[in-house]
């Protein structure tokens, strides 16, 4: 299974990483960064009202193989911060995403928005890490992570000014981050990690598990505006979609297709 031959990989990386990032240090060199841009209260206040859009920069993936192939991630990030994006998301993993930390480094100097690590996190060094090449969020996967090290990692990522993004995909994961939080960022991925299935309907179901205060973020397969009403009015307050705009030419013209525009300041104070 594709999802575990990734936990072995990183694995690997995780001791490699161990040979070049010590945690006193890592934690000295956090000390002295700036703070973080705060991931959810840009969630929790989106620029479009009722549905916060975390964008994703992902050039390839397992299940769809190559999905942009002029990929500049820089360029893309711009595109995406000026059609009104809330937060991107970055994908950091080379072997089977062929994404780059450094990607995520540079967005950061050029955009202003707050930035998810997208990866595989399985271990405390990889939160540090996150930190270190400017990301403001981690995601952590409830399938590959016990509930323990679920609430060890976020705690880790939280003293150190990352936001969390948890992630399941049926009942017995969420009741078991229920257990960890039942506030905080709570994503509902829409793809069967094991399967490659997906199904908007896995959000409407697990939607009336999840908790008021906690902010339920859909993932993975939303591709039009019928889309975004459809996981609106099952409980979503924001979307995470990267293949549907990494497929078109005109990224804000398919920000603003399936999104709709942001009304600007000017606009509303008009209306008013
Ligand atoms: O490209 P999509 O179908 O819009 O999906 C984006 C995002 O949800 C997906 O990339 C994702 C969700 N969870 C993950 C975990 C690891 C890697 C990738 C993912």
């Amino acid at each position: 299974m594709y999802l575990d031959r990734i936990v072995e990989t990183k694995k690997s990386e995780v001791q490699r990483l161990k040979e070049t990032l010590n945690i006193s240090e890592a934690k000295q060199r956090i000390a002295a960064m700036p703070p973080t841009r705060g991931f959810e209260a840009a969630l929790r206040s989106p620029k479009r009202s009722g549905m916060a859009l975390i964008a994703e920069v992902k050039k390839a993936s397992p299940s769809k193989g190559l999905i942009r192939e002029d990929f500049n991630p820089v360029e893309l990030a711009q595109a995406y911060e000026a059609a009104g994006a809330d937060c991107l998301s970055v994908l950091t993993d080379s072997e089977y995403f062929q994404g780059r930390a450094e990607y995520l480094t540079r967005i950061r100097e050029v955009v202003k928005l707050p930035l998810l690590r997208k990866d595989f996190v399985i271990d405390e060094l990889q939160i540090y890490e996150a930190r270190l090449i400017g990301a403001d969020a981690v995601l952590l996967i409830a399938a590959i992570l016990p509930t323990d090290r679920l609430r060890q990692l976020k705690a880790l990522a939280e003293s150190i000014g990352l936001d969390a993004l948890i992630e399941v995909h049926n009942k017995e994961e969420l009741e078991r981050v229920l257990k960890v939080t039942d506030h905080g960022l709570i994503g509902v991925n829409n793809r069967n990690l094991h399967t490659f299935e997906t199904s908007l309907t896995v959000t409407a179901e697990l939607a009336t598990y999840v908790p008021e205060q906690a902010l339920l973020i859909s993932e993975s397969a939303i591709r039009t505006a019928e889309d975004i009403a459809y996981v609106g009015s099952n409980g979503a307050k924001g979307v995470l979609i990267g293949e549907t705009f990494m497929r078109r030419p005109d990224i804000g013209e398919a920000v603003t297709e399936v999104m709709g525009a942001v009304s600007s300041r000017i606009d509303t104070e008009e209306v008013r």
